[in-house]
């Protein structure tokens, strides 16, 4: 199994450079890697790194709390795009969705969804601080807004990912939508977990340890 072609190859660190962006494209390049995944901010240097590659790139938007005003987000996921982004990685606003305000964070999915037009969209919807019941819901949100993605975490929350977290969001979306497990993947039999229960991509800051473990040991 390749699991390099489930990695989002991730840095999303505050203090994260210019330096370290061409490093993590340079990697994601020589790793064959599906996409690196950045802070929006970084999404043109990135861009300018990965030129010539088949590496996709991937910038977040209203990363990592999720409760920028949606205005706020839509622009910064319209001048993602504008700068070279093949995919937006999304975070819903979490406490509208515990509210109970389903409308606004529906309207916003399917604003930035009409924003991108055909480039990826992913909705972190940041699995630790939701019930079940609400990760059920995000997900139909998700799907109802057009998503092609739903994705587990931010990697900034009181917890990553579960397997337990795609079982429920699999069960949501089916094959109408595909899903994205991220957030303390850190070593390639977690990875392989994460694969064989049939996730499309794997987010992760570890991806050059995942690849580098001998598979002959997992
Ligand atoms: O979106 C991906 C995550 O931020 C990566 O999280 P991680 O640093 O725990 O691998």
């Amino acid at each position: 199994m390749d699991l390099n072609r489930f990695i989002d190859h991730t840095l999303l660190s505050a203090s994260a450079t210019s330096a370290d962006i061409k490093k993590l494209c340079e990697e994601a390049v020589t790793h064959n890697f599906y996409a690196v995944c950045v802070n929006s901010s970084y999404t043109e240097t990135a861009k300018a790194y990965l030129k010539g590659s088949q590496v996709k790139l991937a910038a977040t938007v209203g990363f990592p709390l999720g409760a920028a005003l949606a205005v706020s987000k839509i622009e910064e996921a319209r001048k993602a795009v504008l700068e070279g982004a093949d995919e937006i990685d999304m975070v819903i606003n979490i406490g509208f969705l515990k509210d109970g305000k389903k409308a606004e964070v529906e309207e916003e999915i399917t604003a930035i969804k009409n924003t991108i037009g055909n480039k990826v969209l992913k909705v972190i919807i940041e699995t630790c601080y939701l019930s079940e019941k609400e990760i059920r819901l995000a997900c139909e949100m998700a799907l109802k807004a057009g998503a092609d993605f739903v994705k587990t975490s931010t990697g900034f929350g009181s917890r990553g990912a579960s397997l337990e977290d795609i079982r429920i969001m699999r069960e949501v979306v089916g094959v109408r939508m595909k899903i994205k497990a991220s957030g303390g993947i850190r070593d390639a039999r977690t990875a392989m977990e994460y694969v064989e229960l049939g996730v499309d991509r794997i987010g992760t800051s570890s991806g050059i340890k995942i690849v580098s473990e001998n598979p002959e040991r997992l």
